[in-house]
C-alpha cells in the first residue's frame, strides 16, 4: 500500500464515537488527524488517545491559543504530555506569546495561524488589517518563525509567498482546501488539493469534504490518489 498522503483530516464531530470512527476510516490513507475545539472542549485530553488508536497516525491539536505569554505557556505545557505533532496558536498573539508556546512544548511543532481561511479582504480590513491578505499573512509568518514557530497555517493563496519568505525548513499547512466543484461552505480563500500542493503546501487540512461524505474512507482515498498524481512543488 502507498504511504499516507500529506492530509490532516479535521475531525470536527459532535461526539467522540463519530470522531473515532472517522479516524479509523481515514488513517490508512492520510498522515494526520486534527482534533479541534469542538471535540477537545467536550471530551478533554482523552480524545487524543481515542482518535490516535493503535494506528500511529500523527495528531494535530488545533486549539488556536491566543492569550498573554504566561497563560499560553501554561496551556502549551498542559497539552505537551499528549505528544501532539502540531499545536496551533494565533500568530497575532505576538512574538513573546509564540516563543512562550514553543519553549513550553519543545517536542511539538508550534503552528502559527496567520489569517484564517474564512476571512475575506473586506473582513480583514474591518478588523484593522489594511492591504491585501497576502501582506498580512507574510508579515505574521515572518514574525512567527522568528519567535520559534516551526509550522505556519495559511491559505493556499498565500503559501507560495510564505515559502519564499520563510524558506524550506518550515512546515506550511493549508486549510481552505476543496476538491474541484465542492461546496466552499464558510471557507473564503480556497483552492483544490492539487493547487495547494503545487503552490508548496506540506500538509493539507481537509474536513467536511471527507467527513461529510457518505464514505469518509473512500473520500480520503480518492483525494489521496488525486494528489499522488500531482507533480511535486519545485525543489526547495
Ligand atoms: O488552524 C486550522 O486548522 C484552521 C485555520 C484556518 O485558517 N482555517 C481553517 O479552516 N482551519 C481549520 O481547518 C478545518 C477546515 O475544515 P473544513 O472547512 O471542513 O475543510 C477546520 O477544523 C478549521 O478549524
Amino acid at each position: 500500500m502507498s504511504s499516507p498522503a500529506p492530509i490532516a483530516v479535521a475531525l470536527d464531530a459532535p461526539d467522540l464515537e463519530t470522531a473515532a470512527t472517522w479516524a479509523g476510516l481515514v488513517t490508512p490513507h492520510v498522515s494526520t488527524v486534527k482534533v479541534g475545539l469542538e471535540l477537545y472542549l467536550r471530551y478533554g485530553p482523552d480524545v487524543i488517545a481515542s482518535v490516535r488508536g493503535a494506528s500511529g497516525v500523527q495528531v494535530f491539536l488545533d486549539l488556536k491559543l491566543h492569550d498573554i505569554p504566561n497563560t499560553v505557556a501554561g496551556a502549551a505545557r498542559a497539552v505537551a504530555r499528549l505528544r501532539p505533532s502540531y499545536l496551533t496558536v494565533h500568530a497575532a498573539g505576538g512574538a513573546a506569546m509564540i516563543r512562550a508556546a514553543a519553549e513550553a512544548a519543545p517536542q511539538t511543532q508550534i503552528a502559527a495561524v496567520t489569517v484564517l481561511t474564512s476571512i475575506s479582504e473586506p473582513d480583514l480590513e474591518a478588523v484593522g488589517f489594511l492591504g491585501p491578505a497576502r501582506d498580512a499573512v507574510r508579515r505574521l509568518a515572518v514574525l512567527a518563525v522568528g519567535a520559534g514557530a516551526r509550522a505556519l497555517v495559511c491559505s493556499p493563496h498565500e503559501v507560495a509567498a510564505v515559502r519564499a519568505e520563510v524558506g524550506p525548513q518550515i512546515t506550511l499547512i493549508t486549510p481552505g482546501v476543496r476538491p474541484a466543484g465542492a461546496d466552499t461552505q464558510d471557507q473564503v480563500r480556497v483552492a483544490t488539493p492539487e493547487e495547494a500542493l503545487a503552490n508548496g503546501a506540506d500538509l493539507l487540512v481537509i474536513g467536511r469534504p471527507i467527513t461529510g461524505a457518505a464514505d469518509p474512507g473512500a473520500a480520503a482515498a480518492a483525494i489521496a490518489a488525486a494528489i499522488r498524481r500531482t507533480p511535486a512543488a519545485p525543489a526547495r
